[in-house]
């Protein structure tokens, strides 16, 4: 059985940074894991390990702006409509993997995820190419800084959920810079970073932070916000889809917990059957008594 894991959040999320230590997590394991690059953008400088298969061999984001005069984002999606057009590419690329743990680096373009139709169209593929696959929605804990920009955050991922339609996990990521305890001077305190005392409340969000103290702040003195605030706040209510996970890439455990629940979701070897006598080889045997 082949896995895929899609790595997709906003831009800067630490998508790559966490494909790698993911892949570094699987290695140590004694996993046979890769790194696919999806991102036609990518500099190879963002990547610890070399990708086994790379969109850039199909079609770059450079190549496209310079030669189509594409802008950034219409050059993105060309990208991608190109990708679909050519899936027998990836279809061949992927051939070469075998009960392979294959991570998908993904771009950080937000549209990609809630309202285009390429990711939909990609997973269609890898499942009819019995490729089991899961998304991990990325957020960093900066989000936790502005109520407003984290609950645009939670929307997005809700949004991308639903798009979807696949075994997901979302993750607030660099959770090392922030620090729980305000009379703990190590870590992100040290770093002049924000300190929460109120993370479990944005780890399972709690739609009450974004209608409370109305009247004191900016915007919510303005009553049409205040009542699109209380709408967000039902909503969040009644689909309480989203939670994270957190991760904190200096701690073992963080990372060892995130990949556990990644296996859980894809429901990793779980279709492996015990090997009959007859199938085993002498490999089997190696290192045994
Ligand atoms: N402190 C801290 N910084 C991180 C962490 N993960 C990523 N970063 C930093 O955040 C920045 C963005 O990280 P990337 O891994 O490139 O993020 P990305 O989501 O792949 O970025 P795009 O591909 O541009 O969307 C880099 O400067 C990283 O060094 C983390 O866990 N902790």
């Amino acid at each position: 059985m082949r896995y895929a894991v899609l790595v997709t959040g906003p831009a800067g999320a630490g998508k790559s940074t966490f494909s790698s230590s993911f892949l570094t997590h699987l290695k140590n394991s004694r996993r046979t894991a890769h790194l696919v690059n999806l991102d036609p953008a990518a500099s190879p400088a963002s990547f610890e390990y070399e990708p086994v298969i790379d969109i850039k061999d199909l079609v770059s984001l450079e190549d496209v702006m310079s030669e189509l005069g594409y802008g950034p984002n219409g050059g993105l999606v060309y990208c991608f409509e190109y990708l679909l057009q050519n899936m027998d590419w990836l279809e061949e690329e992927l051939g070469g993997f075998d009960d392979d743990y294959l991570v998908f680096d993904c771009p950080g373009q937000i549209e990609l995820y809630t309202h285009h139709p390429f990711l939909p169209t990609l997973v269609q593929n890898l499942t009819r190419l019995g490729i089991r696959v899961c998304a991990v929605y990325l957020i960093e804990s900066q989000f936790m800084e502005d109520k407003y920009k984290f609950f645009s955050g939670v929307l997005s991922a809700m949004s991308a959920m639903v798009n979807l339609e696949i075994p997901w996990i979302n993750v607030m990521s660099k959770m090392d810079l922030v620090t729980a305890n305000p009379d703990d001077e190590s870590g992100g305190a040290r770093n002049g970073l924000r300190q929460r005392k109120d993370i479990a409340r944005y780890l399972d969000p709690d739609p009450f932070l974004l209608a409370s103290r109305r009247g004191q702040e900016g915007n919510e003195s303005n009553p049409r916000f205040h009542a699109l605030n209380q709408a967000i706040v039902q909503l969040i209510e009644d689909h309480p889809l989203v939670s994270f996970l957190p991760l904190d890439l200096t701690n073992p455990d963080s990372i060892e917990t995130v990949v556990s629940h990644i296996d859980y979701t894809m429901q990793y070897g779980e279709d492996e059957e015990p090997k009959e006598p007859h199938d085993l080889d002498e490999g089997d045997f190696q290192g045994l008594e």
